[in-house]
């Protein structure tokens, strides 16, 4: 079974060029040597999955402000249309595999009960709410996080498993924007200051440099209006071929 999947992954590979975030981009990059160019675009998707970067009613009003500011961000200025800005917003689905072409019949393919971690609980505002805004010029982007209830660890506080969750995710994402199909290979994450509960706070993430098959990224989380420095990490993403996730070492 697990070789019919990746004989499917792998003919995806072969007609298709584009990883996701490359086609969203609309800018060449140069591709990592290994990178095997999944086949992935959520334009051909064949039925929409849900995103969860669109606002929800769980969402405080400091978390929806901030989103509307990096939102508008997003937009192209009326007066100069033919200056596309440099931000943009993240869908966000339950299974990353959903960003593949075809990826909703992959996803019932692939172990269809599994669901991203950070979008597995049906309760809206219950974990983790958050999306991310790249900015294609600065190879950067900026995560707004609002943190649920079930994420406690100290007293009112956000588990620190739970931030370095969210730490991997968005330095993951960066990674997987710039250098396609990535695995995390090392985070190293030093916790400043205790996160309330509850609170809205900013993952600043940025390309620190790429070399070979390796991209590392810094990442910084602040409170809301940058006052507050939560926590600081640095990760190392390898770019994989998909054959990888599936037990070959090529
Ligand atoms: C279907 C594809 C999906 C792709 C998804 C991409 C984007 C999706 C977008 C959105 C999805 C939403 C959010 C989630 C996004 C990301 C977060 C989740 C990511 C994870 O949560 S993922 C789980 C945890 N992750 C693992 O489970 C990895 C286990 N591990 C391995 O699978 C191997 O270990 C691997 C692949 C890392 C390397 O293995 P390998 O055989 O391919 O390569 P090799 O060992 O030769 O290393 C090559 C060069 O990296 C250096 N290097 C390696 N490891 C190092 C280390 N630790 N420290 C310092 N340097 C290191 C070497 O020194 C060499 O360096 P040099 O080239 O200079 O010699």
């Amino acid at each position: 079974m697990l070789r019919h999947m990746m004989r499917r992954l792998v003919l995806f590979q072969g007609q298709h060029q584009q990883p996701t975030f490359r086609a969203l981009r609309g800018t060449k990059m140069k591709t990592p040597r290994h990178s095997p160019g999944l086949a992935l675009s959520i334009w051909t998707l064949s039925s929409k999955p849900r995103d969860f970067s669109q606002p929800n009613s769980s969402w405080s009003p400091e978390m929806r402000k901030v989103y509307d500011h990096y939102n508008a961000l997003c937009a192209t200025d009326p007066e100069n249309e033919s200056e596309k800005s440099p931000w943009m917003k993240l869908p966000s689905y339950n299974r990353s595999i959903k960003y593949a072409t075809g990826g909703i019949h992959l996803s019932k393919l692939i172990q269809a009960e599994a669901r991203l971690f950070t979008r597995n609980v049906k309760e809206q505002g219950a974990t983790f709410e958050y999306v991310v805004f790249i900015n294609k010029e600065e190879k950067s982007c900026v995560c707004v996080f609002q943190s649920g209830r079930l994420l406690e660890g100290a007293p009112g506080h956000v588990h620190g498993g739970a931030i370095a969750t969210m730490i991997d995710t968005v330095t993951g994402t960066l990674a997987g924007f710039l250098s396609g199909p990535i695995m995390t290979a090392n985070l190293n994450i030093d916790y400043r200051s205790p996160m309330p509960l509850g609170s809205v706070v900013l993952i600043h993430c940025v390309l620190d440099r790429i070399e070979r098959r390796k991209t590392y990224i810094t990442c910084k989380v602040t409170s809301a209006d940058e006052s507050k420095l939560y926590t600081e990490a640095t990760a190392l993403f390898v770019s994989i071929s998909v054959g990888h996730l599936f037990g070959s070492r090529s």
